[in-house]
């Protein structure tokens, strides 16, 4: 496999016949990490993955892979691959021939065509399909075979665009965890877009937020997690509440809301009536109104819920550790 490359992207805008689709954004991508490019249908993910891909011109901006601006250069030459949410198979090829038809296009003999297919075949845990045709595998298998197919060309960079969508919940986790698995054995860079925060903070070292058109925020997915830098970030990732408190806009972990007994006064900070439980298996989401009117959320763990249960119209205190309280800016 080639080296890992980074990927820069600075001041890069679109725009399509005027209709500004992505807003001059800046963004560093390490060499060999696994950077997921998320956010809300529309907000430019797949055209900036395009634009990476060389799939659609650059309005505005550079983008480097390594140290070369690839502005002008083919997506082929940019040492890119890209897999598509549709696999785009052929159908009238084996497996092991749609894995080897980049290497059959260089004028690669066949038999050394087909050892390297094998050895990509495995990789993707497909070795045993190789003489099938695509028509005779369930979707999830030709998704490793485009998988396969795409990295066959030794990209430094794989630029994945909603692979997962067209899985089923229960496949889409085993595919998230070994997509996860292969980049880690590649060690090259993958840019994965999707809409589901949950895939990105399983597979990523870096998520991107965006919405419209710009970067609400790239970090860690700890880092979002625990300190959404803005409204649109806390709500978009789910499992935040956002408060005034103080003439500040924060931020609160649903888990990090204490449900008190309505007379505890240490650590109060608001009176509250339940309005609403929901049951979930590993925890109860317990929704909550307060005096001033403001709905919140809190989320305890099963059995902290059940040694002193609560039901809807209880009267209650709330509070939270002040670490747990992030201050938010505003939205771009
Ligand atoms: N070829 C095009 N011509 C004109 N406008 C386009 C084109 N492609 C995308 N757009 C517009 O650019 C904006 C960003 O689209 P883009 O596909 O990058 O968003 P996205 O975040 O990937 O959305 P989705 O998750 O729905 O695919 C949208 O408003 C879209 O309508």
């Amino acid at each position: 496999m080639s080296d890992a490359q980074m990927v820069e992207l600075a001041s890069v805008t679109k725009r399509y016949d005027g209709a500004l689709a992505v807003d001059a954004i800046n963004l560093k991508i390490k060499a060999g990490s696994y950077c997921c490019l998320l956010g809300p249908s529309g907000c430019g993910k797949s055209s900036t993955l395009r634009m990476i891909a060389g799939h659609e011109d650059v309005t505005d901006g550079d983008i480097m892979i390594g140290s070369r601006v690839v502005n002008d250069d083919p997506p082929a030459e940019r040492g890119t691959a890209m897999m598509f949410q549709s696999y785009a198979l052929f159908p009238h090829l084996s497996v092991a021939e749609n894995v080897a038809f980049s290497l059959r296009m260089k004028g690669v003999g066949r038999k050394e065509r087909l050892e390297r297919a094998a050895r990509m075949l495995d990789l993707v845990s497909m070795a045993e399909y190789a003489d099938r045709t695509p028509t005779q595998l369930s979707g999830g298998q030709q998704q490793r075979v485009a998988l396969a197919r795409a990295l066959m060309t030794e990209p430094s960079v794989l630029l994945l665009d909603e692979p997962l969508s067209a899985l089923d919940p229960f496949l889409r986790v085993r595919m998230r965890s070994e997509l996860r698995r292969i980049q880690a054995e590649l060690g090259i860079t993958f840019i994965h877009v999707t809409h589901s925060q949950e895939e990105a903070m399983a597979l990523a070292d870096l998520v991107v937020v965006m919405n419209d058109g710009r970067i609400a925020q790239a970090a860690p997915p700890r880092e979002i997690y625990n300190a959404p830098r803005t409204p649109f970030v806390a709500r978009f990732i789910g499992g935040h509440n956002i408060i005034e408190d103080n003439g500040r806009t924060i931020t609160l972990r649903a888990d990090d809301i204490d449900v008190l007994p309505a007379g505890d006064a240490t650590g109060a900070r608001r009176r509250a009536q339940v309005s609403e439980i929901e049951y979930r298996g590993p925890d109860v989401r317990v929704g909550l109104e307060t005096e001033a009117g403001e709905s919140l959320t809190a989320v305890m763990g099963e059995r902290a819920f059940f040694d002193s249960p609560l039901s809807p119209g209880a009267s209650v205190a709330i509070g939270w550790r002040p670490e747990a309280a992030h201050e938010l800016s505003r939205d771009a």
